[in-house]
């Protein structure tokens, strides 16, 4: 397809406000990769934007700040170079509610959170699933549970059977680990690779490569929200 530079890494021309980063990344010298959609979900301060950002950082994020709206994150994983994009939705229901629609359209992924040494964040866990059903995400979109600050081990107030009840009643796989324990980094990874694998197999968004002097265009937010179908 030739280039153009007005169109967006969805190929549909750029209406709305783009980031551009002049910065090469050499994964995208192939002409096409492929983009999944993986939203974070759980009440504030159960350490999503830390798990995130250890994910696609590879550190632990100190004094996060709470997250307003969504902020997005990205790794290219090592499976066919297929790129990941990390919604990380708020907690926080004032800073959520204009976004909900957002976050559960064209979903590939869904990653719920708790905080295993708060009981109430694993007691919400039922109106998040319940919320992402409401949402129309088809049953066939894998799903996960984490529970995360086992570093945290004297204050946890959650048993892993317990969790896992809870886990087998919605028929999700459960995982507990830490954002902030730099021995768990690759559990974090092992994490969201389990659901890149899932997702290999799904139908992609398309990612048109841009010339190599622009490289990476980044959706913005207000772009997203306003373009009816990423797939
Ligand atoms: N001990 C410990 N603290 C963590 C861990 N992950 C996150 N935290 C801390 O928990 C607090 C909240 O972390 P965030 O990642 O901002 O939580 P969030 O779920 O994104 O919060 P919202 O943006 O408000 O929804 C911060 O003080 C983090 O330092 C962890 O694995 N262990």
């Amino acid at each position: 397809m030739a280039h153009n530079d007005n169109r967006n890494v969805y190929g549909s021309p750029a209406r709305y406000h783009t980031r551009v980063s002049t910065q090469l990344h050499p994964e995208y010298d192939c002409l096409q990769t492929r983009i999944f959609k993986i939203i974070v979900i759980g009440d504030s301060n159960v350490g999503k934007t830390c798990l995130s950002y250890r994910f696609c950082g590879g550190k632990f994020l100190q004094n996060p700040e709470a997250t307003i709206g969504v902020d997005f994150r990205e790794r290219t994983v090592e499976i066919d170079g297929e790129k990941i994009k990390i919604w990380d939705t708020a907690g926080q229901e004032r800073f959520r509610k204009s976004m909900v629609e957002h976050y559960y359209r064209n979903v590939h992924a869904v990653v719920f959170v708790y905080d295993i040494t708060k009981l109430s964040t694993f007691e919400s866990l039922p109106d998040w699933i319940e919320e992402c059903a409401r949402h129309s995400v088809s049953p066939s979109v894998p799903r996960i549970m984490v529970g995360n600050k086992c570093d945290l081990t004297d204050t946890c107030q959650i048993s892993t059977s317990c969790a896992q009840r809870l886990a087998d009643n919605y028929h999700l796989p459960l995982f507990e680990t830490s954002a902030k324990d730099p021995s768990e980094k690759e559990h974090v990874d092992a994490i969201f690779m389990t659901l890149a694998y899932k997702l290999k197999n799904h139908k992609p968004l398309r990612l048109k490569q841009l010339p190599r002097e622009s490289s990476m265009v980044h959706l913005s937010q207000e772009e997203d929200a306003q373009n009816p179908c990423l797939c």
